[in-house]
Protein backbone atom coordinates (compact mmCIF):
# COMPACT_ATOMS: atom_id res chain seq x y z
CA UNK A 1 0.00 0.00 0.00
CA UNK A 2 2.73 2.29 1.36
CA UNK A 3 4.22 2.59 -2.30
CA UNK A 4 0.78 3.11 -4.04
CA UNK A 5 -0.18 6.25 -5.90
CA UNK A 6 -2.07 8.44 -3.86
CA UNK A 7 -5.38 9.89 -5.19
CA UNK A 8 -8.30 11.72 -3.89
CA UNK A 9 -11.63 12.18 -5.61
CA UNK A 10 -13.75 15.12 -5.73
CA UNK A 11 -17.20 14.62 -6.25
CA UNK A 12 -16.68 10.59 -4.64
CA UNK A 13 -20.71 10.38 -3.63
CA UNK A 14 -21.23 10.63 -7.28
CA UNK A 15 -21.96 7.50 -9.62
CA UNK A 16 -18.85 8.57 -11.35
CA UNK A 17 -16.48 8.83 -8.12
CA UNK A 18 -18.14 5.71 -6.71
CA UNK A 19 -17.07 3.55 -10.05
CA UNK A 20 -13.56 5.66 -9.62
CA UNK A 21 -13.61 4.20 -5.69
CA UNK A 22 -14.59 0.52 -7.13
CA UNK A 23 -12.01 0.66 -9.84
CA UNK A 24 -9.10 1.71 -7.86
CA UNK A 25 -9.56 -0.55 -5.38
CA UNK A 26 -8.07 -3.47 -7.01
CA UNK A 27 -5.69 -0.87 -8.99
CA UNK A 28 -2.25 -2.45 -8.40
CA UNK A 29 0.03 1.00 -8.54
CA UNK A 30 -2.54 3.41 -7.55
CA UNK A 31 -5.31 3.82 -4.13
CA UNK A 32 -7.60 6.35 -3.26
CA UNK A 33 -6.31 8.42 -0.17
CA UNK A 34 -8.92 10.89 0.23
CA UNK A 35 -12.55 10.73 -0.66
CA UNK A 36 -14.14 14.36 -0.98
CA UNK A 37 -17.71 15.79 -0.44
CA UNK A 38 -19.23 18.96 -0.51
CA UNK A 39 -22.24 18.44 1.30
CA UNK A 40 -21.28 15.73 3.70
CA UNK A 41 -17.46 16.18 4.85
CA UNK A 42 -17.17 14.31 8.20
CA UNK A 43 -19.24 11.12 7.17
CA UNK A 44 -18.50 8.07 6.14
CA UNK A 45 -19.07 7.11 2.67
CA UNK A 46 -20.82 3.78 3.76
CA UNK A 47 -23.23 5.74 4.91
CA UNK A 48 -24.56 6.62 1.47
CA UNK A 49 -23.23 3.32 -0.39
CA UNK A 50 -23.24 0.48 2.19
CA UNK A 51 -21.87 -1.32 -0.62
CA UNK A 52 -18.87 0.06 0.21
CA UNK A 53 -19.31 -1.28 4.29
CA UNK A 54 -15.99 -2.19 5.47
CA UNK A 55 -14.25 -1.39 1.92
CA UNK A 56 -13.89 2.22 2.78
CA UNK A 57 -14.35 3.08 6.58
CA UNK A 58 -12.73 6.26 6.07
CA UNK A 59 -14.91 9.88 6.23
CA UNK A 60 -15.30 11.55 4.26
CA UNK A 61 -12.96 14.93 3.48
CA UNK A 62 -13.70 18.88 2.67
CA UNK A 63 -13.08 20.35 -0.96
CA UNK A 64 -9.71 21.81 0.67
CA UNK A 65 -6.62 22.01 -1.75
CA UNK A 66 -3.91 22.08 0.70
CA UNK A 67 -6.10 19.08 2.73
CA UNK A 68 -5.92 17.15 -0.44
CA UNK A 69 -2.48 17.95 -1.31
CA UNK A 70 -1.58 16.54 1.98
CA UNK A 71 -2.96 12.86 1.43
CA UNK A 72 -2.70 13.04 -2.77
CA UNK A 73 -0.75 13.41 -5.76
CA UNK A 74 -3.70 13.18 -8.03
CA UNK A 75 -7.19 14.22 -7.84
CA UNK A 76 -10.26 13.06 -10.07
CA UNK A 77 -12.89 15.62 -10.33
CA UNK A 78 -16.05 14.08 -10.81
CA UNK A 79 -18.52 16.91 -10.40
CA UNK A 80 -21.51 17.75 -12.63
CA UNK A 81 -20.16 20.70 -15.37
CA UNK A 82 -19.57 23.98 -13.87
CA UNK A 83 -17.74 23.01 -10.99
CA UNK A 84 -14.53 21.78 -11.57
CA UNK A 85 -13.50 24.92 -14.01
CA UNK A 86 -13.68 26.78 -10.94
CA UNK A 87 -12.15 24.08 -8.31
CA UNK A 88 -9.02 23.68 -10.83
CA UNK A 89 -6.59 26.19 -11.02
CA UNK A 90 -6.71 26.03 -7.36
CA UNK A 91 -5.61 22.05 -7.28
CA UNK A 92 -3.32 22.86 -10.15
CA UNK A 93 -1.55 25.60 -7.72
CA UNK A 94 -1.64 23.72 -4.71
CA UNK A 95 0.48 20.98 -6.76
CA UNK A 96 -1.87 18.35 -7.53
CA UNK A 97 -2.52 16.44 -11.07
CA UNK A 98 -6.23 16.82 -12.26
CA UNK A 99 -8.40 14.18 -13.95
CA UNK A 100 -11.62 16.19 -14.65
CA UNK A 101 -14.20 13.93 -15.50
CA UNK A 102 -16.46 16.58 -16.36
CA UNK A 103 -17.14 18.78 -19.40
CA UNK A 104 -15.15 21.77 -18.76
CA UNK A 105 -12.58 21.59 -19.83
CA UNK A 106 -13.41 19.46 -23.12
CA UNK A 107 -14.27 22.48 -25.30
CA UNK A 108 -11.20 24.05 -26.84
CA UNK A 109 -13.13 28.02 -26.96
CA UNK A 110 -14.75 29.56 -24.15
CA UNK A 111 -17.31 30.78 -26.30
CA UNK A 112 -18.84 27.11 -27.53
CA UNK A 113 -18.67 26.29 -24.01
CA UNK A 114 -20.67 28.64 -22.93
CA UNK A 115 -23.12 27.99 -26.10
CA UNK A 116 -23.78 24.74 -25.35
CA UNK A 117 -23.21 24.36 -21.42
CA UNK A 118 -24.74 27.33 -20.65
CA UNK A 119 -22.34 28.30 -18.00
CA UNK A 120 -19.43 30.19 -17.19
CA UNK A 121 -16.50 28.42 -19.21
CA UNK A 122 -12.85 27.61 -17.80
CA UNK A 123 -10.10 30.28 -18.41
CA UNK A 124 -8.16 29.60 -21.93
CA UNK A 125 -5.24 29.51 -19.97
CA UNK A 126 -6.55 26.43 -18.04
CA UNK A 127 -7.83 25.45 -21.21
CA UNK A 128 -4.66 25.61 -23.42
CA UNK A 129 -3.11 23.51 -20.46
CA UNK A 130 -6.07 20.48 -20.64
CA UNK A 131 -4.86 17.32 -22.59
CA UNK A 132 -8.23 15.68 -24.09
CA UNK A 133 -8.03 12.12 -22.83
CA UNK A 134 -9.74 10.22 -25.83
CA UNK A 135 -7.34 7.29 -24.85
CA UNK A 136 -6.62 5.36 -27.64
CA UNK A 137 -6.26 8.36 -30.19
CA UNK A 138 -4.65 10.97 -28.26
CA UNK A 139 -2.88 8.92 -25.55
CA UNK A 140 0.54 9.62 -25.99
CA UNK A 141 -0.36 13.48 -25.61
CA UNK A 142 -1.75 12.44 -21.79
CA UNK A 143 1.93 11.44 -20.64
CA UNK A 144 3.09 14.02 -17.77
CA UNK A 145 0.76 16.15 -18.33
CA UNK A 146 -0.91 17.86 -15.24
CA UNK A 147 -4.40 18.50 -16.70
CA UNK A 148 -6.17 15.77 -18.15
CA UNK A 149 -9.72 16.44 -19.50
CA UNK A 150 -11.96 12.75 -19.97
CA UNK A 151 -13.76 12.60 -22.78
CA UNK A 152 -17.73 12.96 -22.82
CA UNK A 153 -19.10 9.48 -22.11
CA UNK A 154 -21.49 9.82 -25.74
CA UNK A 155 -18.69 11.38 -27.19
CA UNK A 156 -15.96 8.54 -26.30
CA UNK A 157 -18.48 5.60 -27.96
CA UNK A 158 -19.14 7.57 -30.99
CA UNK A 159 -15.56 9.17 -31.75
CA UNK A 160 -14.00 5.46 -31.63
CA UNK A 161 -16.45 4.45 -34.15
CA UNK A 162 -16.07 7.71 -36.27
CA UNK A 163 -12.53 8.91 -36.63
CA UNK A 164 -10.64 5.96 -38.08
CA UNK A 165 -13.39 6.11 -41.09
CA UNK A 166 -12.91 9.83 -41.48
CA UNK A 167 -9.37 9.88 -40.78
CA UNK A 168 -8.56 7.38 -43.75
CA UNK A 169 -11.31 8.63 -45.94
CA UNK A 170 -13.98 5.88 -46.15
CA UNK A 171 -16.74 8.11 -45.08
CA UNK A 172 -17.56 11.58 -46.12
CA UNK A 173 -18.10 13.35 -43.21
CA UNK A 174 -20.77 15.59 -43.93
CA UNK A 175 -23.14 13.05 -44.38
CA UNK A 176 -23.04 11.63 -40.79
CA UNK A 177 -26.10 10.96 -38.18
CA UNK A 178 -25.57 9.37 -35.17
CA UNK A 179 -27.74 7.82 -33.31
CA UNK A 180 -27.00 7.75 -29.44
CA UNK A 181 -29.25 6.14 -26.60
CA UNK A 182 -27.96 6.04 -22.77
CA UNK A 183 -28.80 4.06 -19.65
CA UNK A 184 -30.55 5.92 -17.24
CA UNK A 185 -27.00 6.23 -14.73
CA UNK A 186 -25.63 8.84 -17.18
CA UNK A 187 -27.77 11.01 -15.30
CA UNK A 188 -25.79 10.96 -12.32
CA UNK A 189 -27.16 9.91 -8.32
CA UNK A 190 -29.05 13.06 -8.19
CA UNK A 191 -32.92 12.95 -8.29
CA UNK A 192 -34.90 14.80 -10.99
CA UNK A 193 -38.02 14.26 -13.00
CA UNK A 194 -36.70 12.19 -16.06
CA UNK A 195 -34.86 9.73 -13.70
CA UNK A 196 -37.66 8.78 -11.91
CA UNK A 197 -38.38 5.23 -12.15
CA UNK A 198 -41.94 5.44 -13.53
CA UNK A 199 -41.01 7.90 -15.76
CA UNK A 200 -38.17 5.58 -17.58
CA UNK A 201 -39.46 2.57 -16.97
CA UNK A 202 -40.83 0.86 -19.74
CA UNK A 203 -40.10 4.09 -21.86
CA UNK A 204 -37.87 4.97 -24.66
CA UNK A 205 -37.41 9.00 -24.99
CA UNK A 206 -35.59 11.25 -26.96
CA UNK A 207 -33.88 14.02 -25.07
CA UNK A 208 -31.73 17.03 -26.21
CA UNK A 209 -32.19 17.00 -29.67
CA UNK A 210 -29.63 19.52 -31.92
CA UNK A 211 -28.87 21.14 -28.15
CA UNK A 212 -26.70 18.08 -26.35
CA UNK A 213 -23.34 18.85 -24.93
CA UNK A 214 -21.50 16.41 -26.50
CA UNK A 215 -22.37 17.49 -30.03
CA UNK A 216 -19.66 19.97 -30.06
CA UNK A 217 -16.84 18.11 -28.51
CA UNK A 218 -17.55 14.92 -31.37
CA UNK A 219 -17.26 18.17 -34.26
CA UNK A 220 -14.11 19.64 -32.48
CA UNK A 221 -12.31 16.36 -33.00
CA UNK A 222 -13.83 15.15 -35.75
CA UNK A 223 -12.88 18.41 -37.84
CA UNK A 224 -9.40 18.22 -36.28
CA UNK A 225 -8.81 14.46 -37.62
CA UNK A 226 -10.63 15.38 -41.06
CA UNK A 227 -9.01 18.65 -41.52
CA UNK A 228 -11.91 20.78 -42.61
CA UNK A 229 -15.31 21.71 -40.18
CA UNK A 230 -17.43 18.83 -39.68
CA UNK A 231 -20.55 19.18 -38.64
CA UNK A 232 -23.49 16.36 -37.57
CA UNK A 233 -26.82 15.38 -36.77
CA UNK A 234 -26.33 14.13 -32.67
CA UNK A 235 -29.61 12.33 -31.04
CA UNK A 236 -29.53 11.45 -27.38
CA UNK A 237 -32.25 8.86 -25.86
CA UNK A 238 -32.47 7.63 -22.93
CA UNK A 239 -33.24 4.16 -22.16
CA UNK A 240 -34.77 2.14 -19.30
CA UNK A 241 -31.32 0.22 -17.97
CA UNK A 242 -29.04 1.14 -15.53
CA UNK A 243 -25.74 1.09 -17.47
CA UNK A 244 -24.65 1.49 -21.43
CA UNK A 245 -24.56 3.87 -24.21
CA UNK A 246 -25.02 2.64 -27.80
CA UNK A 247 -24.02 5.02 -30.76
CA UNK A 248 -25.46 3.81 -33.79
CA UNK A 249 -23.69 6.18 -36.81
CA UNK A 250 -24.72 6.37 -40.61
CA UNK A 251 -22.07 8.11 -43.23
CA UNK A 252 -22.11 7.66 -47.18
CA UNK A 253 -19.30 5.15 -47.86
CA UNK A 254 -16.81 6.45 -50.06
CA UNK A 255 -14.57 4.74 -52.97
CA UNK A 256 -17.55 1.71 -52.67
CA UNK A 257 -15.66 0.16 -49.35
CA UNK A 258 -17.34 -2.98 -48.41
CA UNK A 259 -18.18 -3.95 -44.63
CA UNK A 260 -14.56 -6.27 -45.07
CA UNK A 261 -12.54 -3.50 -45.58
CA UNK A 262 -13.90 -1.58 -42.39
CA UNK A 263 -13.17 -4.62 -40.07
CA UNK A 264 -9.97 -4.81 -41.84
CA UNK A 265 -8.88 -1.32 -41.85
CA UNK A 266 -10.62 -0.77 -38.20
CA UNK A 267 -8.60 -3.98 -36.75
CA UNK A 268 -5.27 -2.98 -38.08
CA UNK A 269 -6.20 0.89 -36.66
CA UNK A 270 -6.65 -0.24 -33.63
CA UNK A 271 -3.87 -2.86 -33.15
CA UNK A 272 -2.25 -2.86 -29.91
CA UNK A 273 -5.21 -0.73 -28.53
CA UNK A 274 -6.71 -3.91 -25.80
CA UNK A 275 -9.89 -1.83 -25.10
CA UNK A 276 -11.49 -2.07 -28.88
CA UNK A 277 -12.40 -4.69 -29.85
CA UNK A 278 -13.80 -4.91 -33.60
CA UNK A 279 -16.55 -7.27 -33.93
CA UNK A 280 -16.62 -10.07 -37.10
CA UNK A 281 -18.80 -9.53 -40.00
CA UNK A 282 -22.81 -10.16 -39.27
CA UNK A 283 -22.36 -9.43 -36.02
CA UNK A 284 -23.05 -6.35 -33.70
CA UNK A 285 -22.03 -5.05 -30.29
CA UNK A 286 -24.61 -4.97 -27.64
CA UNK A 287 -24.32 -3.16 -24.42
CA UNK A 288 -24.28 -5.64 -22.17
CA UNK A 289 -21.20 -7.50 -23.89
CA UNK A 290 -19.25 -4.65 -22.01
CA UNK A 291 -21.31 -4.29 -19.12
CA UNK A 292 -18.70 -3.33 -15.76
CA UNK A 293 -15.76 -2.92 -18.57
CA UNK A 294 -13.74 -0.86 -20.27
CA UNK A 295 -14.15 -2.32 -23.35
CA UNK A 296 -15.41 -0.69 -26.64
CA UNK A 297 -17.28 -3.10 -29.20
CA UNK A 298 -18.01 -1.74 -32.17
CA UNK A 299 -19.23 -3.49 -35.40
CA UNK A 300 -20.17 -2.86 -38.94
CA UNK A 301 -22.42 -3.38 -41.52
CA UNK A 302 -22.29 -1.65 -45.35
CA UNK A 303 -25.35 -1.57 -47.20
CA UNK A 304 -24.53 -1.49 -51.12
CA UNK A 305 -28.26 -0.65 -51.50
CA UNK A 306 -27.84 2.89 -50.06
CA UNK A 307 -24.14 3.09 -50.21
CA UNK A 308 -24.12 4.06 -46.42
CA UNK A 309 -22.46 2.46 -43.67
CA UNK A 310 -23.86 1.58 -40.09
CA UNK A 311 -21.33 1.81 -36.93
CA UNK A 312 -22.51 0.11 -33.90
CA UNK A 313 -20.32 1.19 -30.87
CA UNK A 314 -20.75 0.33 -27.37
CA UNK A 315 -19.58 0.97 -24.22
CA UNK A 316 -20.17 1.19 -20.32
CA UNK A 317 -20.90 4.92 -19.75
CA UNK A 318 -19.68 4.94 -16.12
CA UNK A 319 -16.42 2.64 -17.14
CA UNK A 320 -14.94 3.62 -20.97
CA UNK A 321 -17.12 6.57 -20.41
CA UNK A 322 -15.87 7.88 -17.51
CA UNK A 323 -13.90 6.35 -14.80
CA UNK A 324 -12.62 3.65 -16.59
CA UNK A 325 -11.30 6.00 -18.81
CA UNK A 326 -9.96 8.69 -16.59
CA UNK A 327 -8.10 5.62 -14.58
CA UNK A 328 -6.95 4.69 -18.46
CA UNK A 329 -5.69 8.45 -18.67
CA UNK A 330 -4.03 8.11 -15.26
CA UNK A 331 -1.88 4.95 -16.49
CA UNK A 332 -1.07 7.17 -19.51
CA UNK A 333 -0.02 10.26 -17.60
CA UNK A 334 2.29 7.75 -14.91
CA UNK A 335 4.20 5.97 -18.03
CA UNK A 336 2.18 2.75 -16.95
CA UNK A 337 0.96 -0.09 -19.04
CA UNK A 338 -2.61 1.44 -19.69
CA UNK A 339 -4.51 -1.72 -18.86
CA UNK A 340 -3.45 -1.59 -15.27
CA UNK A 341 -6.51 -1.94 -12.94
CA UNK A 342 -8.84 -2.40 -15.93
CA UNK A 343 -9.06 -5.87 -16.55
CA UNK A 344 -12.28 -6.64 -16.07
CA UNK A 345 -14.39 -9.50 -17.83
CA UNK A 346 -17.61 -7.81 -18.51
CA UNK A 347 -20.55 -9.05 -16.22
CA UNK A 348 -22.57 -11.32 -18.36
CA UNK A 349 -25.47 -12.24 -18.48
N1 LIG B 1 -22.64 9.25 -15.01
C1 LIG B 1 -21.97 9.04 -16.14
O1 LIG B 1 -22.18 8.02 -16.84
C2 LIG B 1 -20.94 10.01 -16.62
C3 LIG B 1 -20.70 11.19 -15.97
N2 LIG B 1 -19.77 12.08 -16.49
C4 LIG B 1 -19.53 13.33 -15.84
O2 LIG B 1 -18.86 13.12 -14.61
C5 LIG B 1 -19.28 14.07 -13.65
C6 LIG B 1 -19.88 13.33 -12.46
O3 LIG B 1 -21.01 12.61 -12.90
P1 LIG B 1 -21.87 11.70 -11.95
O4 LIG B 1 -20.97 11.04 -10.97
O5 LIG B 1 -22.73 10.88 -12.79
O6 LIG B 1 -22.74 12.80 -11.19
P2 LIG B 1 -23.46 12.69 -9.79
O7 LIG B 1 -24.54 13.70 -9.84
O8 LIG B 1 -23.81 11.28 -9.50
O9 LIG B 1 -22.36 13.16 -8.75
C7 LIG B 1 -21.74 14.39 -8.77
C8 LIG B 1 -21.14 14.67 -7.40
O10 LIG B 1 -20.57 15.99 -7.43
C9 LIG B 1 -20.56 16.50 -6.12
N3 LIG B 1 -20.73 17.95 -6.14
C10 LIG B 1 -21.83 18.63 -6.47
N4 LIG B 1 -21.62 19.96 -6.33
C11 LIG B 1 -20.35 20.10 -5.92
C12 LIG B 1 -19.53 21.22 -5.60
N5 LIG B 1 -19.99 22.47 -5.69
N6 LIG B 1 -18.26 21.00 -5.21
C13 LIG B 1 -17.77 19.76 -5.11
N7 LIG B 1 -18.49 18.65 -5.38
C14 LIG B 1 -19.77 18.83 -5.78
C15 LIG B 1 -21.73 15.84 -5.39
O11 LIG B 1 -21.24 15.29 -4.18
P3 LIG B 1 -21.23 16.09 -2.78
O12 LIG B 1 -22.56 16.75 -2.62
O13 LIG B 1 -21.00 14.97 -1.82
O14 LIG B 1 -20.08 17.04 -2.89
C16 LIG B 1 -22.16 14.69 -6.29
O15 LIG B 1 -22.19 13.45 -5.62
C17 LIG B 1 -20.30 14.97 -14.35
O16 LIG B 1 -19.69 16.09 -14.86
C18 LIG B 1 -20.80 14.08 -15.46
O17 LIG B 1 -21.32 14.84 -16.47
C19 LIG B 1 -19.04 11.79 -17.58
C20 LIG B 1 -19.22 10.62 -18.25
C21 LIG B 1 -20.22 9.65 -17.84
C1 LIG C 1 -28.59 9.91 -19.58
C2 LIG C 1 -28.01 11.30 -19.43
O1 LIG C 1 -28.67 12.22 -19.01
N1 LIG C 1 -26.75 11.45 -19.78
C3 LIG C 1 -26.06 12.69 -19.65
C4 LIG C 1 -24.62 12.39 -19.94
C5 LIG C 1 -23.79 13.59 -19.98
C6 LIG C 1 -22.70 13.65 -19.01
O2 LIG C 1 -22.26 12.70 -18.44
O3 LIG C 1 -22.24 14.89 -18.78
P1 LIG C 1 -20.95 15.55 -19.35
O4 LIG C 1 -21.40 16.50 -20.37
O5 LIG C 1 -20.28 16.20 -18.22
O6 LIG C 1 -20.15 14.43 -19.92
C7 LIG C 1 -26.58 13.72 -20.67
O7 LIG C 1 -27.07 13.34 -21.73
O8 LIG C 1 -26.43 14.92 -20.42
Amino acid sequence: MGSKLKTAIIGSTGYGGVELIRLLASHPLAEVTSVISSSSAGSPIAEGYPHLTEIRTDLLDDVDPALIKSKADVVFIATPSGIASKLTPSMLEAGLKVIDLSGDHRLKSPEVYETWYKKTPASQNTLDLAVYGLAEIYGDAVRDQTLISNPGCYSTATLLGLIPAVKAGYIDPATIIIDAKSGVSGAGRGVNLGSHYSEVNENFSAYKLNKHQHNPEIEQVLSAEAGYPVVTTFSTHLVPMTRGIMSTMYATVKDGRSTDEFIAFYRSFYEGRPFVRIRQEGTWPSTKEVWGSNYCDIGFAVDERTGRVTIVSVIDNLVKGAAGQAIQNLNLMMGWDETLGLQFVPVYP
